[in-house]
């Protein structure tokens, strides 16, 4: 009763101290105090929509008094979700300092005075419903999903549970194989999966998915995709993109419950709105304009929405995001209102992020896409310095340079800190060379959005492997990969068999090489231990004969995991496969770097890098991420690496124009996030999947304006040995080269026989994407090919 008091005393008496947005521009300002209807802020990067939107949740309670738990403020990211509240809450703060409280306050001690502030608006900032779309409907589901029933008659409860990708890609496959029989070539579950969540991303049921269909492929997925529904309905589960188009359905199917949310919602406010799919467009727009009521509803005054976004930043396209929502906003909130309540545009022109020279670089890359809006985007501070374009030896020697320069400047300079520093690149798996070096000297950093390399699962897995060859006696790692990947080792046989060893007092794999304990278990689970235990003796009587890297291939190999991997077919299980490529990398780096070369030597090195002590929330850490997780964020100094065809623009763009579009638009993303000075970085060989090859530099790196950048080339420090790079007698065969063509059948000395899936560059500069019938997609150099008709 006190704490309420208090609070509609503050909130009065805020709304009459100096406005606290006055620092920001007049358009700024309009979209902060706009109040009721439609409002579109459109913008490229760094010219301050996000600060708007936050400043606008502040004014919204300050000024016009509105409710916290009336406002539904939709983020990119959970993180963003918590520093937007942050924000707020630091502006309340900013305002409460400000605040005289006359008398009423007087009788307690200061001390108490900022106890009752801060918990005033601690309670009251949690009101607020600010969150990514999965986590704010979620939320919404858990109070009314009981009210839903699918077109089948499907039906969940509220302790529903959320499937992850791997568990929705389970499901698919055992439908596809087990339960309609069908052909897995054909049908692969990831293809399947994919055009399911597509299906689901588009607002389509099963059913409007096979009337949508008109080829049998089609329909037969839409079936699948209906067995998919029965099994999350039997398993009371839901998979991400139901957190989206349940509630969608949902407020089409009742009224009453679009109403009773509808009504709560009075001010509706997204960000990053470019990324924004169609079924989350719907559940906007049922939100906002509660269907026909729109032009007969009189509340329509109280309510508002609020989008900002810059279509050049649009980079989810894989998610069905669709960038033409942000641009078909005015035509979609504005019809059919009273004039003051029409859709209003605004535009921020003023670049408050970064210095002239970045600015200017992003403008001239962003230039070369077609799909786009031209827009104006003003530096507001000075040139700065040039963008420092660095060409390194390999991936190790970019890593080097990378971290020296972060070194450097951070030594130079006071002002900076580890915090001021981001690298960002296309793929998870290139964090790993530059952690390697960050840990050993003891440098902090965090890598956004994901694990640390060495604390990734599919690395913890293999490094199990392996420890578990040298050290028999290591029973956790033992565990670990016993079952891993899946080979009929269940729970119950792995329970009796560390009893066993428990009552025999002797270590578990002692009891798996007897065969008299094993021959007590059931067949299955006793054929499945014999043939682990003879997989393991065999890769321990190689240890002395292979070298380190073979010997880890051979494992990887014949322990199934690289299959299992492959086999499951997600984006997921694409992501650890390049992980898991990446360790055999390291393998290969230790084994060049190294005099005294041996599984324990290298086992120690890694477990040195995964034992560095955990930050503290807040420590100042350098950031790694990769450019989507960045979206939205900025850092004083920027490193983009990895600017090479085939990687950045990653290989699969490369023939398809608009997919092109999608990873400038990424660099356009990595380049705004730098404050004050930028470094683009690229490697003139890389070990992809073990073998060196060839890298071309990335046409991004020739797109920008020549004249912003300074081009740096170290030479590596390190002797490398460039075992797969052309011979120089080789260069001169260029010009007797076939003319490569996709679809042409190809051998390569080292990976086999191939198809070309693209052809990069030409004359001595060409370079060629091979999916290899064994080992997969690979960017090879065209002198280690030969023709095969
Ligand atoms: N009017 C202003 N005056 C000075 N600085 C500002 C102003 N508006 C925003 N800023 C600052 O500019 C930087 C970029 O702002 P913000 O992150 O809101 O931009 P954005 O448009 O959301 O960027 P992005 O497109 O990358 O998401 C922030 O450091 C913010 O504090
Ligand atoms: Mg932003």
């Amino acid at each position: 009763m006190f704490i309420a008091l208090i609070l509609t005393f503050t909130i009065m008496s805020i709304s009459t101290t100096t406005q606290f947005f006055s620092h920001l521009n007049p358009n700024q300002r309009f979209a902060v105090e706009h109040f009721c209807g439609p409002l579109l802020v459109v913008a490229g990067a760094g010219s301050g929509k996000t600060s708007t939107l936050t400043y606008r949740i502040a004014n919204l309670i300050l000024q016009h008094r509105v409710n916290p738990e009336n406002i539904l403020a939709v983020t990119f990211t959970n993180k963003a979700a918590r520093e937007m509240k942050e924000r707020v809450q630091n502006l309340f703060s900013e305002q409460l300092a400000l605040l005289d409280y006359g008398e009423k306050l007087n009788f307690l001690p200061e001390y108490e005075k900022t106890k009752i502030k801060s918990r005033v608006w601690h309670n009251y900032i949690k009101e607020m419903w600010i969150g990514t779309f999965h986590s704010l409907f979620a939320r919404v589901l858990r109070f009314d999903i009981e009210k839903y029933q699918d077109e089948q008659g499907r039906k969940w409860n509220r302790n529903f549970s959320i499937f992850d990708e791997s568990d929705s890609q389970t499901l698919v496959k055992e439908i596809v194989s087990k339960k309609l029989n069908l052909d897995d070539k054909k049908f692969d579950s990831r293809s399947v999966r994919y055009a399911i969540s597509n299906a689901k991303n588009q607002g389509f049921s099963p059913g409007e998915l096979e009337l949508e269909c008109n080829d049998y492929k089609g329909r037969v997925i839409a079936q699948v995709y209906s067995h998919y529904q029965d099994k999350l309905a039997e398993n009371n589960a839901l998979d991400f993109d139901d957190l989206i188009l349940l509630p969608a359905r949902l407020f089409q199917q009742n009224e009453q419950v679009l109403g009773y949310w509808h009504q709560k919602f009075h001010h509706v406010l997204v960000d990053e709105y470019q990324d924004t799919n169609r079924t989350q467009y719907q559940l906007i727009q049922q939100l906002v304009t509660n269907g026909e009521r729109k032009k007969s509803n009189r509340n329509w005054n109280q309510r508002s929405v609020f989008v900002v976004g810059d279509a050049d930043q649009s980079v989810y396209s894989f998610r069905m995001a669709d960038f033409t929502i942000l641009l078909e906003f005015q035509r979609d909130f504005g019809d059919g209102l009273a004039d003051e309540y029409t859709s209003t545009m605004v535009k921020l022109e003023e670049n408050y992020r970064s210095s002239e020279n970045i600015l200017q670089a992003a403008n001239g890359l962003i230039e070369n896409n077609t799909q786009r809006i031209d827009k104006i985007l003003k530096a507001t501070k000075g040139s700065g310095e040039s963008i420092c374009c660095h060409t390194a030896d390999d991936e190790v020697a970019e890593a080097q340079f990378v971290i020296n320069q972060i070194r450097t400047l951070e030594n130079q300079n006071p002002e900076l800190d580890w915090v001021s520093f981001a690298i960002l690149y296309r793929t998870n798996a290139q964090s790993r060379p530059f952690e390697d070096i960050l840990v050993r000297l003891g440098i902090p950093y965090t890598v956004v959005g994901s694990l640390k390399f060495y604390d990734r699962k599919e690395i913890k897995d293999v490094l199990a492997y392996l420890r578990f060859i040298v050290n028999p006696s290591d029973m956790v790692s033992l565990l670990r990969i016993i079952n891993t990947p899946r080979r009929g080792i269940g729970k119950t046989t792995i329970n009796n068999l560390v009893n066993a060893a428990h009552e025999l007092k002797k270590p578990l794999w002692e009891v798996l090489v007897d065969e008299i304990s094993v021959n007590n278990l059931a067949g299955r689970a006793s054929k499945s231990i014999k043939n682990f235990v003879q997989m393991v003796i065999n890769w321990r009587r190689e240890i002395d004969i292979l070298s380190v890297s073979k010997l880890v291939k051979q494992i990887l190999e014949s322990s199934g995991y690289i299959d299992s991997l492959k086999d499951h077919g997600t984006d997921e299980a694409e992501n650890r496969l390049q992980n898991v490529r990446e360790l055999f990398n390291a393998v290969l780096q230790f084994e060049e770097e190294n005099e005294e070369v041996s599984l324990e030597n290298f086992l120690a090195s890694t477990a040195l890098n995964s034992n560095l002590d955990d930050l503290k929330e807040g420590d100042s850490a350098i950031s790694l991420m990769t450019l989507h997780a960045s979206k939205g964020l900025e850092f004083p100094i920027v490193f983009v690496i990895g600017l090479e065809q085939g990687l950045f623009p990653n290989y699969r763009s490369m023939n398809d124009p608009m997919a092109l579009e999608e990873e400038r638009r990424l660099c356009y993303v990595g380049i705004t996030r730098a404050q004050d000075r930028l470094y683009l970085s690229h490697a003139k060989e890389r070990r992809l999947y073990g073998y060196r090859e060839p890298a071309l530099r990335s046409q991004f790196l020739n797109e920008l304006p020549e004249d912003l950048l300074v081009t740096q080339f170290c030479k590596s420090q390190k002797d490398t040995k460039n075992t797969f790079l052309p011979k120089s007698s080789d260069i001169s065969n260029y010009a007797s080269m076939p003319c490569w063509k996709v679809g042409n059948k190809v051998l390569h000395r080292t990976f086999g026989m191939g198809e070309i899936t693209h052809v990069f560059g030409g004359g001595d500069k060409i370079s060629l994407a091979v999916k290899f019938d064994y080992l997969g997609q690979k960017i090879v150099n065209p002198l280690q090919l030969q023709q095969v008709n």
